[in-house]
């Protein structure tokens, strides 16, 4: 039976937290005078979630890794949930939210700073920004962790607290991200939620707010009801400016985005890259099959975004909806390879060709751009398709890969080689921590402009493999 909590156990409790924090090797991490200077411009960063459970932590951290990780800055999320589950596997049927349990909270305790420790080894090795995803619900908690990252590291620590009371988000995140989590796997949904309910009330009679007097040395960030009102206090350098713009632009409302490439061009007959050209006789018969597709789904309020190129607005052209031109979503700018084939860039220019073979994502085509640039440019157009809802967006084959990789969380060294297909619709649904991708592939002849990484051909064939044909009567 579990004992009924006294003051003797708080006083246990207390003491098993003490030597805890005496012994564990986070808490006596330092810098060392041997160690080399921090850069002052990048200085590695802690962003440290706080709030009760199911309050949209996880998908605010999830997210916010996958956008710092595709703007360039290697990032990492320590979920403490999941250093607790394997921690449990050592002791089954043990209940660690027991109230009164005096060995699951050591154990609970330990695994938070474990996490701790995996963040700043991460920080160490090169990473720039570390995401400790733990509840960090108490002032005494923040101010150790604080300590050890500021204080005792020199690193920057940015807290962000998820405040939700609407009942409806709230059954909402249960519903989609908890009653399906690992903790959960051999239970009926109604007993997982009444359990999950449970946890929520062993943390909230310790829950401590962050409190804007007595932490105002503090660098952090408000979120009230998923992003109904942001409080922003003292926020430090690039990194938390970009991390509080961001967080303020995301929204939760459901929809989709559609993407797909202008229909076929003349050059794309012609194997040339880049250029202004106008559709093909095939592009032009997938410009109208797009707009019957685009209407047969019903979309409510879609607006339609395409480049200032002749090739997406044609293709674009017969879509009943708003339409807006983008120039950030030009085709990536080829320099002095544009209106070339392959072949006469291998031919003409050897050592571009083996040098964008060799690192395609960083190579910079002379007076032209690289993937690199142009996920930098397209920055603002993903800022603003985060505060959009549904939205189509006609574009290109290097410039959907960015886009792409944003939402299917890839690597600089995978994006380059993504395949999107001409006369191909692939729809993103955002859904818990990810998104549903869905290919609809529209019958109508094209070239394949798609080139393989050398010597890896087979690359991205579970796209393929995914690709859906969309029936005759769409
Ligand atoms: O990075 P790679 O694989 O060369 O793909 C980008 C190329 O795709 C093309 C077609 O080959 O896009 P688009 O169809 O929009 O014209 C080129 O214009 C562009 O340079």
């Amino acid at each position: 039976m579990a004992p009924t909590p006294t003051m003797e156990m708080d006083d246990s409790f207390q003491q098993d937290w003490q030597d805890l924090i005496a012994t564990h090797p986070v808490c006596r991490m330092t810098r060392d005078t041997s160690d080399p200077p921090i850069d002052a411009v990048n200085i590695p960063h802690v962003v440290a979630m706080v709030g009760l459970p199911a309050r949209g932590k996880t998908f605010i951290a999830m997210k916010l890794a996958r956008y710092l990780n595709w703007a360039g800055m290697p990032t990492k999320v320590f979920n403490v949930g999941d250093y607790r589950r394997k921690a449990m596997e050592l002791f089954p049927g043990h209940d660690f939210f027991l109230t009164g349990n005096r060995e699951g909270t050591a154990i609970r305790n330990r695994v938070a700073l474990d996490a701790l420790q995996d963040v700043v080894e991460f920080l160490a090795s090169g990473g720039q920004v570390g995401v400790y995803d733990a509840a960090n619900i108490s002032q005494e908690r923040r101010k150790l962790i604080h300590h050890i990252i500021v204080e005792r590291l020199g690193y920057k620590l940015f807290f962000i607290e998820s405040i939700c009371n609407e009942p409806k988000i709230i059954e909402a995140n249960i519903m989609e991200s908890k009653v399906t989590n690992p903790d959960y796997s051999d239970m009926a949904t109604e007993d997982a939620v009444s359990d999950f309910l449970k946890r929520i009330d062993h943390y909230c009679s310790r829950y401590e707010t962050i409190d804007e007097e007595n932490e105002k040395t503090f660098s952090f960030m408000k979120i009230f009801d998923a992003g109904r009102r942001v409080v922003v206090h003292k926020q430090e350098g690039h990194i938390q400016s970009r991390v509080a713009y961001y967080l303020m632009n995301i929204h939760i409302t459901p929809r989709s985005i559609y993407l797909t490439r202008h229909g076929e061009s003349v050059f794309n007959q012609m194997g040339r890259i880049g250029g202004d050209s106008d559709l093909s006789p095939n592009g032009l018969e997938y410009s109208k099959a797009l707009a019957k597709f685009i209407k047969s789904q019903n979309i409510p309020n879609l607006r339609v975004w395409t480049s200032y190129m002749k090739r997406t607005i044609q293709t674009a052209s017969n879509i009943d909806a708003p339409q807006e031109r983008w120039k950030a979503l030009n085709e990536i700018d080829a320099g002095i390879c544009e209106g070339l084939t392959y072949e006469e860039i291998q031919e003409q220019l050897p050592g571009e060709f083996a040098a964008r073979d060799n690192n395609k994502y960083q190579y910079r085509y002379p007076r032209g751009e690289s993937y690199e640039d142009v996920v930098y440019r397209l920055e603002s157009v993903m800022m603003e398709l985060e505060r959009q809802e549904n939205v189509l967006v006609v574009g290109h084959q290097a410039v959907l890969r960015c886009v792409l990789a944003y939402f299917l969380d890839k690597t600089g060294e995978e994006l380059p080689y993504l395949k999107v297909p001409l006369h191909s619709i692939i729809k993103l649904t955002p859904q818990a921590y990810g998104c549903k991708v869905e290919l609809f592939k529209i019958p109508i002849d094209c070239v394949d402009t798609h080139r393989c990484k050398p010597l890896n051909c087979s690359m991205n064939r579970s796209a393929d493999d995914a690709l859906i044909t969309v029936p005759p009567h769409y």
